[in-house]
């Protein structure tokens, strides 16, 4: 068997840091600077732990940032690995997070561009993708969508989330049963205890976000700043629910009949 290399001996995380630089940008009025994480102008986030979780309301900005760190690691907006562009974006006439990633800083130690960018939203592309290029190079395919949503999922991570390299993964959890939600918590301690992959992820899920050894960044409408996994909205709502299904609904469903 062929000898596979160290990228580097140096332990995650690579990408150590992330800095918005005001003069590259031409309009704060416009997507995608005008997200609440860019309100300052002087936006930074630091990494500090090989495994990132950043959490936030729907429509705060993770998927957008996590786009533009993509870009930062040389992955295609829509999702894959280095070099794979599993979607045309030629008509495209949306703008995306890889705008962003040029008027963003990199601080890489060393620079790594070896990994995965999964998006829950793109998985089916980019699996018929991988099929066809194992295809058109005489491959047995992997064939990802010959599982359930899930399964598929969980084959994916293990088989694209073995190496060293940066990892990042945009709502993982989307086709994932809690039980299937433990194996990738599961997976994602083996990579954080790895010291070799480096994970930055945003998701939704209470169970994800507890991620021993994680660090927690959460966006609001006020910026991003560092939480504790008890203090999270996900986390809060998830305990009161448990504690009183039936009273939790009456107050969520009823109060404004009320
Ligand atoms: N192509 C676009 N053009 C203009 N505005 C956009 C575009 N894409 C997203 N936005 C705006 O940016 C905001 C952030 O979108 P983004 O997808 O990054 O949020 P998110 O935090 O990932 O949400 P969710 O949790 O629902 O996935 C959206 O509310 C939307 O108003």
């Amino acid at each position: 068997m062929a000898y596979r290399k160290q990228l580097t001996r140096l332990k995650a995380p690579y990408l150590k840091r992330i800095l918005i630089e005001p003069a590259r940008v031409a309009d704060w009025e416009k997507y995608p600077w005008n997200l609440p994480i860019f309100r300052s102008h002087d936006f930074e986030l630091e990494f500090t732990t090989p495994i990132t979780i950043i959490v936030g309301e729907n429509g705060t900005g993770k998927s957008t940032l996590l786009e533009a760190i993509g870009a930062l690691a040389g992955y295609d907006e829509a999702g894959g690995g280095k070099g794979y562009m599993p979607i045309d974006h030629s008509r495209a006439i949306d703008k995306s997070g890889a705008a962003l990633a040029e008027t963003l800083r990199g601080h890489w130690l060393p620079k790594v561009t070896a990994g995965w960018f999964f998006r829950a939203e793109s998985f089916y592309s980019v699996a018929r993708y991988l099929d066809q290029a194992a295809l058109d190079a005489h491959e047995a395919p992997p064939d990802f969508l010959s599982w359930s949503h899930g399964e598929g999922f969980i084959r994916f991570f293990e088989e694209r989330c073995r190496k060293q390299g940066i990892y990042i993964l945009d709502e993982p959890e989307s086709a994932l049963s809690p039980t299937r939600q433990i194996e990738l918590l599961k997976m994602l301690r083996r990579m954080d205890l790895s010291g070799t992959a480096q994970v930055i992820m945003a998701t939704h899920s209470p169970l994800l976000m507890a991620c021993p050894g994680a660090r927690l960044f959460r966006i609001s409408r006020f910026g991003l700043d560092p939480t504790g996994f008890h203090d999270t909205d996900h986390f809060r709502m998830m305990r009161n629910f448990c504690s009183d299904p039936d009273g939790f609904l009456a107050e969520a469903l009823y109060e404004d009949e009320a």
